[in-house]
């Protein structure tokens, strides 16, 4: 495990007051009993996970941020799937396909078959690495579609579990300490897919329409479904400022935040419960056409309670946002206008104008929230020893 002169040096994202209950906890119980907080990202492939990713372990902060070992390129390095931090460790679920892209071809199911996943050797890692031991994970490169050499894992504060599969085996699930889903609707995530594949990965426009269609079937069997399992679900749609809106650039995004679940408050617009629509653009807020457009209000979801916050259209200056975030509570900041900070610092990540980036980034100042709540808790209880 990381010792303590380590999370010094990564505790740049922590207030000082959590980075002392950390030390004073590691003083009083020694490496074995450090807190792993697990967390679980599910999303279909090509839904924005490595850039929801990136947004997260800016937030967390910590001088070396970047792929295990240094990734392929770097000397020693290798073809991984990993990005780690000094404080948090993300892995993605791929590196526990059964079959290697040729053993699909002879079994006939696609990588989201559930009969496709390790699960058991999954729910073992991941236990292992929250009981802070160290595991030997298998790699799945998805580069030429093999099973790799697995690279070692060392456990650190905080592990993210990215991928297809996060809350289907009851074991797997019991692990996580608050989970996340990113449901992108069709329309948008092939967008998405065509825009990468198609200039990134030089795929024709042809082949990834097949490839979303064939898959299909399968990620409304084993993927949709942990929809329920979520503690919070973003949603991102087509725009509902623009009727019939065929370009599928402005986007509508919605936080659906689950109600009573261990250390998490759901954010909220002016007041706490009310339902609440708002359309911001005037004195203070730059708009152009189609606008934008807040909601805040309580509903359901998969009969669960849940409050939910949406925005709709296209921030015009970043630097405005922070006319929006005075008006919203419960976001996780330490200082008034840091969700505006750190959306301001990724400027050019995707949806940094849009709800996606400014969702994404309340979810990870939520998130460093939760984990600050957790240790503090084991550390308060060890103390009372
Ligand atoms: N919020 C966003 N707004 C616009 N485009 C986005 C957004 N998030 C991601 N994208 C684009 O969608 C594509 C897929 O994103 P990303 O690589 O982060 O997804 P992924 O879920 O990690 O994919 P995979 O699992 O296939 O590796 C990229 O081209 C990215 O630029
Ligand atoms: O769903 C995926 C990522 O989450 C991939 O499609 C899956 O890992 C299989 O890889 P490949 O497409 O390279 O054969």
């Amino acid at each position: 495990m990381l010792r303590s002169s380590t999370f010094t040096s990564a505790s740049s994202g922590l207030s000082t007051k959590a980075a002392v209950r950390w030390q004073a906890l590691q003083m009083k119980l020694g490496d074995a009993d450090e807190p792993v907080v697990v967390i679980g990202v599910a999303a279909d492939s090509g839904c924005g996970k490595s850039t929801f990713m990136r947004r997260l372990t800016n937030i967390f902060g910590g001088s070396t941020v970047g792929p295990l070992g240094g990734g392929f390129g770097a000397p020693g390095g290798w073809e991984t799937n990993t990005l780690v931090s000094d404080l948090t460790t993300v892995i993605c679920l791929d590196d526990y396909h059964l079959n290697d892209r040729g053993g699909r071809k002879v079994s006939g199911r696609t990588a989201l078959h559930t009969a496709e996943q390790r699960f058991d050797l999954m729910a073992e890692q991941l236990a292992a690495l929250k009981r802070g031991e160290s595991v030997k994970k298998p790699i799945y490169n998805h580069v030429n579609g093999t099973l790799d050499e697995p690279e070692e894992i060392k456990p650190t504060p905080i592990i993210i579990i990215e991928g297809l599969h996060p809350f289907v085996d009851e074991r797997v699930r019991e692990l996580l300490d608050f989970t996340i889903y990113l449901d992108i609707s069709d329309e948008i995530k092939f967008a998405w897919k065509i825009q990468r594949d198609m200039l990134e990965r030089g795929h024709s426009l042809e082949s990834v329409q097949a490839s979303i269609e064939a898959r299909k079937p399968d990620f409304d069997a084993y993927i949709a479904p942990q929809r329920a399992q979520a503690d919070v679900v973003l949603q991102v749609l087509p725009t509902q400022l623009v009727p019939d809106d065929k370009e599928g650039k402005i986007l509508r995004t919605r936080l659906i935040q689950k109600e009573g679940v261990a250390n998490f408050d759901p954010a909220y617009l002016f007041d706490e419960g009310s339902s609440i629509t708002w359309i911001p653009c005037g004195r203070k807020l730059t708009c152009s056409f189609p606008g934008i457009k807040f909601a805040y209000g309580p509903d359901t979801y998969f009969d669960n309670e849940v409050s939910v916050l949406e925005m709709d259209g296209e921030f015009d200056n970043l630097q405005e946002l922070i006319y929006v975030e005075s008006h919203l509570s419960n976001i996780g900041t330490k200082f008034y206008g840091e969700l505006t900070q750190s959306i301001l610092k990724l400027s050019d990540s995707p949806g940094s104008n849009n709800g996606t980036g400014f969702l994404q980034s309340l979810i990870a100042l939520k998130l460093r929230e939760i984990y600050e709540r957790i240790t503090s808790k084991t550390g308060e209880a060890a103390v009372a020893k």
